[in-house]
């Protein structure tokens, strides 16, 4: 997976090719060029080379400015003004400008923000609601995340990439732990954090031990709190005020991702923290997470639906492969008579066999509903048509296991 952290090289703005004054050569006098006879012919008597002085210099065109030195001015003309003996141009030639004109206006604004906040929080909901597509998984028990998902916001005057993360929390496993050092990780290289805080729940222990952490850090950190719209104006009001008392916030922000209300503004509040810089991501380009990784985190999403507690922890989906028919080059490992779909092969990896027990249901039933809600997704996400093929395996507690760790990616 890409590093949440690193700032990619800005993408080259389209239409434009050669960095600004780069090409710029102007010869010192004696560079003037000197006419080189052909190798096979006698040589003639070479024609002095008289520099132009520097009346006729000041007087000339000036050649930076010359409208006939074009890109299309066709390599002969270019020779034959070049040698012309005792002109002017002959000794400024060379000289060439390409000037860059930035498809982006002068206080364009583009940088990263990062949500934290405990577990349900909302921040997921918050990138999809941002982005305007779903990019994040989400789902109503705590902790599913598990990657930074990035999504781009794309507007005329600035680009926000988002970075969500897994909510911070005190570690109990060798996952927890690594998460949490992810997680801060990525929040000293970001332009502005955001701390999520549910309008309905109180402030507690979680969000007081967040709070802590983020007082130390050097990024603004905007308080935001989340699912405004599950509360009264009152309660909303008294919850401004405890979020208040928590911290030493650069804004607090009431938002709703369910009904979009104040998302604008939140927008706004982040773009004022991003630092002048041209746009980071092409135009229409919404996150950089690759194919695989949603892949795997729709399959996961679809199979965290309606389970128990404790399984959010121990599931982690991993693509095993992708075998595209259309690829001519390939022949074995195909399915018959999928016809043209995409082949895509994922195992579900679970703790015990009695979570493998679960994930599959009576009789499979449970894992198919997941293979289908999982392909539908799949196949918005890919624009064609998918075979899935889920496999459920059992890894004894691979959350505390360094190797198995490794191996599922974290
Ligand atoms: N009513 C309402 N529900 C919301 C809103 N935002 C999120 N939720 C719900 O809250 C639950 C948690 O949302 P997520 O976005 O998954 O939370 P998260 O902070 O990313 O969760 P983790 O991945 O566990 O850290 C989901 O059931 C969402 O549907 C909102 O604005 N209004």
């Amino acid at each position: 997976m890409t590093e949440p952290t690193e700032r990619p090289e800005p993408p080259q703005p389209s239409g434009l090719t050669e960095p600004a004054l780069e090409a710029v050569q102007v010869p010192a006098p004696g560079d003037a060029p000197t006419p080189q006879p052909p190798a096979a012919a006698p040589s003639p008597a070479p024609t002095p080379i008289r520099f132009p002085s520097d009346a006729e210099l000041m007087d000339g065109p000036n050649a930076l400015e010359d409208e006939d030195w074009e890109d299309g001015e066709d390599g002969e003309d270019r020779e034959n003004r070049e040698n012309s003996p005792g002109s002017a141009e002959g000794g400024l030639a060379s000289a060439r400008v390409s000037v860059q004109i930035p498809d982006y206006p002068e206080d364009f604004r583009a940088g990263f923000a990062c949500f934290v906040g405990r577990p349900n929080a909302g921040k997921s909901t918050l990138t999809n609601a941002l982005v305007g597509t779903k990019v994040a998984i989400t789902s109503g028990r705590p902790q599913t995340t598990r990657h930074n998902v990035r999504g781009v916001v794309h507007r005329p005057t600035a680009q926000l990439v988002l970075v969500d993360t897994p909510g911070l929390h005190r570690p109990k496993t060798l996952l927890g732990k690594r998460l949490n050092d992810l997680v801060r990780q990525t929040l000293a290289d970001v332009d502005v954090v955001a701390m999520c805080i549910p309008a309905d729940e109180k402030v507690g222990p979680g969000d007081r031990f967040i709070a802590r952490d983020l007082a130390d850090l050097r990024t603004p950190v905007v308080a935001v709190v989340t699912k405004a719209d599950t509360v009264s104006r009152e309660a909303l009001a008294a919850q401004l005020l405890a979020v208040d008392a928590l911290g030493d916030w650069a804004d607090i922000v009431p938002v709703s991702a369910k009904s979009g209300e104040q998302i604008d503004v939140l927008e706004e509040v982040f773009v004022g923290h991003l630092p002048l810089s041209p746009p980071l991501y092409p135009t229409g380009e919404i996150t950089d997470e690759p194919q695989e990784v949603m892949i795997a985190e729709l399959v996961r999403e679809a199979a965290l639906e309606g389970v128990r507690d404790e399984l959010p922890h121990s599931l982690a989906v991993v693509v095993d492969e992708i075998a595209d028919p259309r690829d001519t080059s390939r022949e074995a490992g195909l399915v018959k008579g999928t016809g043209q779909r995409l082949q895509v092969r994922v195992s579900l990896v679970v703790e015990r066999d009695s979570q493998k027990a679960i994930v599959i249901g009576r009789s499979g039933a449970r894992l198919k509903e997941v293979g289908v809600r999982a392909r539908q997704g799949i196949e918005r996400l890919l624009g064609r048509k998918v075979y899935l093929d889920l496999h459920v395996r059992t890894a004894k507690d691979w959350q505390s296991d360094p190797k198995a760790l490794a191996r599922l990616g974290f």
